[in-house]
């Protein structure tokens, strides 16, 4: 396996890649505001992105995120970003400061781990609304329940139960960093070409869990700096991290505020039973709050459905439609691919010819 395949480099990659052959290729294992580290072949390096993809960016793709494959050039000082690679998917949070910006936090995910702990944390709402996320970009979720050292059979029993009540499609795994139940189970999910990430809340555990599944190659802090030592480097954890036995995770501190930004149907996804409701209600534009036949006001009424979960689905819907709100050039990026490619080779040309 080449390092570039260890990182999660697949044929879909290879295909982009073409296009982007004057360009060395990797993946982005690190985003500290402008700078990023960059994965590739010929190791780790420090890297901003080009004046020109700056300027692209505020109508494209944004700027590169964690997970990221990226068009690379090498320079001694500080290597290059040319372009993002077209995304299969990707986790965003408003940006600070610029109303209705979308900031990506993380790119190109198969599986995410939804870790919520037994105790004070345990809260389905919350998982369940990363559920909606996940299935609305087409992550597969997989709910983890920690500390399970924590709780008495009794009440691990109970939290496992309620959460198939409220998502009876997924698989839950209760587990303990501290005496490796479910360790087993997690790491078999983790499969060589996949890339996976920890969604949850401060607390849950999810360094602890990554540090096992990572051992010693994560422990290590990454020290890049450049050749010519006029300050530029920088001493970071890893925030993409290839796993001994092959697999990649993510995890960085910006999961923590994702949102439900996509115009798909993972809301729905998530909560079936009342969408499947929705359908019957008899006004199209019923807001499910207080209307004549409403039928997923009769259902809560009939007990059909937990007032929790309606409630939940209110809210979600509720931040799914704000969301939707600031969005306005999503995704274009994606779509303007053969533009991009030509803006940025036109670019490449321009910038080689700099002294
Ligand atoms: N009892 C018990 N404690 C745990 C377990 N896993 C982690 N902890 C403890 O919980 C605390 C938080 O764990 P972290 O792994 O830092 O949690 P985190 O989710 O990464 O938190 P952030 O980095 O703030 O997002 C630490 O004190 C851990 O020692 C577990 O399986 N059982
Ligand atoms: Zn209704």
């Amino acid at each position: 396996m080449t390092q570039l395949e260890r990182l999660g480099y697949n044929v879909e990659i290879e295909r982009y890649r073409s296009h982007y052959s004057t360009f060395d290729v990797g993946r982005v294992i690190v985003q500290h505001r402008d700078r990023y580290v960059v994965a590739s072949e010929t190791g780790e390096h420090l890297a901003e992105v080009t004046g020109a993809f700056r300027y692209l960016a505020e109508s494209s793709n944004g700027f590169p995120a964690v997970g990221d494959w990226v068009a690379v050039s090498h320079h001694d000082e500080l290597d290059m970003i040319h372009a993002v690679y077209p995304r299969k998917n990707v986790l965003t949070r408003l940006a600070v400061g610029q109303y209705g910006q979308l900031q990506p936090v993380a790119a190109n995910l198969d599986l995410a781990f939804i870790v919520t702990a037994v105790g004070h944390d345990f809260n389905i709402n919350r998982v369940e609304r990363f559920v909606a996320l996940c299935l609305a970009e087409g992550i597969r979720p997989v709910v983890l329940l920690s500390k399970i050292d924590l709780a008495d059979t009794a009440l691990s029993d109970d939290m496992i139960q309620q959460l198939h009540n409220r998502l009876p499609e997924l698989t839950i795994i209760p587990f303990s960093s501290l005496n490796g139940t479910g360790y087993e189970q997690i790491r078999a999910m983790i499969l060589p070409e996949m890339t996976c990430c920890l969604l949850g809340s401060s607390g849950v555990g999810k360094s602890t869990l990554l540090n096992r599944l990572a051992g010693a190659e994560w422990m290590k802090t990454l020290t890049i700096s450049d050749s010519t030592q006029k300050g530029r480097h920088m001493t970071t954890h890893r925030e993409l991290v290839v796993l001994p036995g092959g697999g990649v995770l993510i995890d960085n501190p910006g999961m923590r505020e994702v949102g439900i930004s996509d115009g798909g149907d993972g809301v729905e996804q998530t909560f079936r039973e009342i969408a499947d409701l929705v359908r019957q209600c008899r006004f199209r534009d019923c807001t499910h709050r207080h209307e004549k036949g409403c039928a997923v006001l009769q259902a809560l009424e009939n007990g059909d459905i937990s007032r929790q979960a309606y409630e939940n689905y209110l809210r979600l819907e509720r931040e799914k439609h704000h969301y939707q709100q600031t969005l306005h050039e999503k995704r274009k990026g994606n779509k303007k691919f053969g533009k991009m490619v030509k803006q940025v080779l036109k670019d490449k040309r321009r910038f080689d010819e700099l002294p």
